[in-house]
């Protein structure tokens, strides 16, 4: 029973819905964005989406099991920079944003991702 206990980051996400749609926003943004859209040029959209909604969605306490590649090998010859890292991130606070999740929720999600940030870059 959920009643009693604290709401985890999972469920302040909206859970698989507000996962997905977080998911979503965030492609639509990147889509939009010209400092970053290069990056994705050859990239299979469909298994980036599924593969970053499982990520976040075990990263935050949910029912899921990541089933991609390291951060590492998954991000190898991109030169991503810390501009980049940041065009992403402002996209998915735009998007958390909309969607309504707390401010407290969108710190810790982010707080998640920034450890990641020494795996993607300049790979
Ligand atoms: C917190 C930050 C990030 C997370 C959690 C993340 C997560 C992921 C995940 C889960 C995948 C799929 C892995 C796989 O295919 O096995 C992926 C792929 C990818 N990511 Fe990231 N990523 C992040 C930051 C970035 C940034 C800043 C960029 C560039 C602006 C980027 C560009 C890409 C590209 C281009 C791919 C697809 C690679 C391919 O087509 O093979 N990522 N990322």
């Amino acid at each position: 029973c959920s009643h009693n206990t604290a709401p985890s980051l999972y469920q302040q996400l909206g859970g698989a819905d507000g996962i997905a749609a977080i998911t979503d926003g965030l492609l639509r943004e990147i889509e939009q964005d010209k400092r970053i859209v290069h990056h994705f040029a050859d990239t299979d959209i469909d298994r980036f989406r599924t593969l970053l909604a499982e990520q976040l969605c075990q990263l935050s306490g949910g029912p899921c099991v990541y089933s991609g590649g390291t951060m590492q090998e998954s991000h190898t010859g991109f030169n991503i920079s810390l501009a980049d890292y940041d065009a992403l991130v402002e996209g998915l606070i735009k998007v958390m944003q909309r969607q309504q999740i707390s401010i407290s929720a969108q710190n810790q999600l982010l707080a998640l991702l920034a450890p990641m940030y020494k795996d993607i870059s300049y790979r």
